[in-house]
């Protein structure tokens, strides 16, 4: 697989934008004082390409959920920017911001949050019926073969599988064709094999349709499905890897668990 956009944008005079998805600039994200005082992320720079799959991982503690919600627009940062495409997000208001998230970020989380009452399609439409949005209905039909929900599509979320339920909220995602798709731990509540599924799914959705995906995980196995992990301890960035394998991943994060050794 050939790279030809830069993950982290340190170093470079003008960060390429228009390859990025997503940018942040020096991100630094504080909470609490004093002797409670946390710096989860200490001047954090970072792009996310178009069309890849980034995974984000780090040791418990690193900053990976800050940093996702930071970029998404769910948490707002004390210093730096962050940027979805070319709108800088510090610069919204709440109600553009709900808006720019709405339009154009798509959200998978551990939990699948699908709504009980409404069936598997309903709920893939759901954000765009809310916008008031109709769906391109070759789109949808395309993503909802992709997850390979069609004869579960009259279901309820109690009446699917695990795996069924996140492809559900997999499908939500992708449904509105979002800029960029933000997934806090898709497989954590998977079975190894459902989350093998969710995660060939999401690799196929950026291969086949040019999704955009940053994931946070903890797992070496789901990172390896990403075209590139990046590495978090203490608040910052340490180290990427290209063409990530499980066993690459996993030597790497051994060396998180040696006190200093993010240092080095
Ligand atoms: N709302 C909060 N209030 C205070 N401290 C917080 C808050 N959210 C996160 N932190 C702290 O910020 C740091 C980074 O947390 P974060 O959840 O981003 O890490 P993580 O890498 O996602 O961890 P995990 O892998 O355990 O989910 C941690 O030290 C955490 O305790």
């Amino acid at each position: 697989m050939t790279h030809t956009a830069p993950t982290t944008v340190e170093g470079l005079s003008e960060p390429r934008a228009g390859d990025l998805a997503a940018r942040a600039q020096q991100i630094t994200k504080v909470y609490g004082s004093g002797d409670a005082r946390v710096v989860a992320l200490d001047e954090v720079t970072l792009g996310i390409p178009r069309g890849r799959f980034t995974a984000i991982m780090g040791p418990s503690g690193s900053g990976k959920s800050t940093l996702m919600h930071c970029m998404a627009g769910l948490d707002s940062v004390d210093s730096g920017r962050v940027f979805i495409g070319d709108v800088e997000l510090n610069r919204l208001n709440d109600k553009r911001l709900t808006r720019l998230r709405r339009d154009r970020v798509g959200f998978i989380f551990q939990a699948f949050n699908l709504v009980p009452t409404l069936t598997a399609l309903e709920n893939i439409t759901l954000p765009m019926d809310i916008a008031g949005r109709k769906p391109d209905r070759q789109w949808l039909e395309r993503v909802i073969d992709t997850v390979g929900l069609r004869s579960r599509l009259g279901h309820r979320p109690s009446q699917l599988s695990g795996g069924q339920q996140q492809r559900v909220a997999c499908a939500r995602a992708l449904a509105s064709r979002p800029e960029i798709i933000f997934a806090d731990e898709p497989t954590g509540n998977l079975d190894s094999r459902s989350g093998a599924e969710v995660l060939g799914f999401l690799r196929e959705s950026v291969r086949e349709m040019g999704q955009t995906i940053v994931m946070v995980t903890h797992d070496p196995g789901a990172a390896a499905y990403a075209d590139e992990v990046i590495f978090l301890s203490d608040g910052r960035i340490v180290d990427t890897m290209p063409d990530p394998t499980a066993e690459k991943v996993l030597e790497r994060m051994k060396g998180f668990e040696l006190p200093g050794a993010a240092a080095r």
